[in-house]
């Protein structure tokens, strides 16, 4: 009984590759997360392989049932993401394996979702053999994103910045081009595709005026630009405002709506002490479907998230450069009095791209299934 419950070397390969699929697809499932699945003949053998392109889309499963065919009966099931068990945009993943004959049933994630969870236990009682939880970590890991979001029922928050060993991102006079290098700042590009969505506050829009579309040659869905211009004084010709993606302009509820081309968007909130609330900003967000929000900028919109507990990742390109007391620092507004008061954040990997070093960093109370 206990061995039907541990998962096989090849099980344990398929798992691997069935990760690999998913994470091709990250940056354009979103609302739904990434999922990979990869079917197996008793021998072994790969029958089937699929993965989730996207809301509306067939789900991971089917779309490896559908490789398989008449193979799938008897095989065994190898999936990132628990088989779900409703009726969304698409028909019940539990009910298609268990229809097309599967015997076994290996996945790594318990589903998050209340509305879709409960495809194990139906499999269970359906007299499928199911192996929980099979490299789950490597596998919450390539949906973090989703996961972290669903847990917390809004966007998941990343703050990325390239800056000095010093914590500087800019010179005092404003000049900033370039501290990290062109691996740090394509590493930078690839990571935007992986997002909903980009945010900067209204300093950054005004100093730089960032076009935050996807360049070096990175394809993908482009994530939705949000730009928070609390007075209204966005520029009609701000690079935000072209046609490469949709641009949500964010104002505050006094201030006056801006004529935008068509295909972006205002949105007014309330106030609070001459501050945008982030927190209903991210209510707003995931209401219409952003899972994952990624802050470029500024120092003064990355202490707001900060200071609200609405960070959860930070990915960092830090440069061997020395800007000094004079540089601009990466973040601005938030501050520890005392040293218990700093936020700790939990170091995941680091990595040199050229003469940068990024790390990765996780931020705020784990949740279940977090590292
Ligand atoms: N097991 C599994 N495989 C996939 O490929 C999936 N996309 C999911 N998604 C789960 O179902 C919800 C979305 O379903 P619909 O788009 O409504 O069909 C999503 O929230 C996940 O819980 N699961």
């Amino acid at each position: 009984m206990t061995a039907a419950l541990t998962a096989t070397p090849a099980e344990q390969e398929a798992m691997r590759r069935a990760i690999e699929l998913a994470v091709t697809q990250l940056g354009r499932t979103s609302p739904n997360p990434v999922v990979g699945c990869v079917l197996l003949d008793a021998g072994g053998a790969t029958v089937g392989e699929g993965f989730h392109r996207g809301a509306g889309h067939m789900h991971a499963e089917v779309e490896a049932l559908a490789a398989a065919g008449v193979r799938a009966r008897g095989a065994t099931a190898v999936v990132t993401l628990e088989p779900c068990a409703h009726t969304g945009r698409t028909g019940p993943c539990a009910e298609a394996l268990l229809a097309a004959g599967v015997a076994r049933v290996v996945y790594a994630v318990p589903d998050p979702n209340p509305g879709a969870a409960g495809g194990a236990q139906l499999l269970r009682e359906a007299g499928v053999e199911v192996v929980p939880e099979v490299l789950r970590e490597e596998a919450e890991r390539a949906n973090e994103l989703w996961l972290t979001a669903i847990r917390r029922e809004r966007p998941c928050v990343t703050w990325k910045f390239g800056g000095t060993l010093d914590g500087r991102s800019a010179a005092p006079d404003g000049t900033s081009r370039w501290i990290t290098g062109p691996q740090a700042r394509e590493d930078a590009h690839r990571l935007r595709a992986t997002h909903d969505a980009v945010l900067v506050g209204s300093g950054t829009l005004r100093e730089d005026d960032p076009h935050l579309g996807l360049r070096h040659g990175i394809t993908g869905r482009p994530p939705l630009r949000v730009v928070l211009d609390r007075r209204g004084g966005i520029r009609e010709d701000a690079r935000v405002l072209d046609d490469a993606a949709p641009t949500l302009v964010v104002v505050g509820e006094s201030a006056p709506r801006p004529e935008l081309p068509s295909g972006h968007e205002v949105l007014a909130l309330p106030e609070r002490e001459g501050r945008l609330d982030v927190g209903l900003l991210l209510d707003e967000l995931y209401g219409r479907g952003v899972r994952s929000v990624l802050l470029e900028g500024g120092a003064r919109l990355a202490a707001e998230f900060a200071a609200a507990g609405l960070l959860d990742r930070v990915v960092a390109y830090v440069a061997p450069v020395l800007l000094g007391a004079t540089g601009r620092a990466v973040l601005d507004g938030f501050g520890a009095h005392t040293l218990t008061e700093a936020l700790r954040l939990r170091l995941d990997t680091v990595d040199r791209l050229g003469d940068d070093v990024r790390l990765v960093l996780r931020a705020g109370a784990g949740g279940e299934g977090e590292r």
